[in-house]
């Protein structure tokens, strides 16, 4: 397991879309996904998306725990998703900080969905429909984004 470099915002790979994970058995996808999650810890986030270290690929990891400005985040289990799919996303919004591994340094409040259906690939291939809410929900459409070639500063007003 390595912990991998991590781009910068002016990387051209942060500014793209990713593409789709197509064989999940594929012993570099395996090991991708194990440098990701040591990767995401060792820079103390709370998510990281792979077009961050240089994978352009639609692999996000959530990882939600209590922090300084998020006291009450949940703390959970890292969960992998591999080709997510934002299947709803509530009208309603709320406003929380947000950072970026990619931009560091740089904090800003900003209005995402309260809540959201996402669909996804579980690590093993398994396909998973599941309900988020609060900053959890924030964390995936951030890094979401980040697989659609969007980082969080574009979308501060
Ligand atoms: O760049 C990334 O995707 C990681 C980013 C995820 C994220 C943080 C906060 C809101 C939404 C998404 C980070 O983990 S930034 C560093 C961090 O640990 C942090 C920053 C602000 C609030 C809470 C944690
Ligand atoms: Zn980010």
């Amino acid at each position: 397991t390595r912990i991998l470099p991590i781009a910068a915002a002016d990387e051209p790979i942060l500014h793209q879309p990713a593409r789709a994970v197509t064989d999940l058995s594929d012993p570099a996808i395996q090991r991708l996904l194990d440098d990701m999650l040591a990767t995401l810890q060792a820079a103390n986030g709370v998510g990281i998306a792979a077009p961050q270290v240089f994978a352009p690929l639609r692999i996000i990891i959530a990882a939600s725990r209590p922090n300084p400005r998020y006291p009450d985040a949940p703390l959970m289990e890292p969960v992998v998703m591999v080709n997510p799919q934002i299947l709803w996303q509530s009208a309603e919004t709320c406003t929380g900080w947000e950072g970026c591994l990619s931009v560091p340094g740089l904090r800003s409040p900003l209005a995402r969905s309260a809540r959201l259906r996402v669909r996804y690939l579980t690590r093993r291939g398994d396909s998973v429909e599941a309900d988020y809410e609060g900053f959890i929900a924030r964390i995936i459409q951030h890094e979401c984004d980040h697989l659609d070639g969007i980082l969080f500063v574009e979308r501060v007003e």
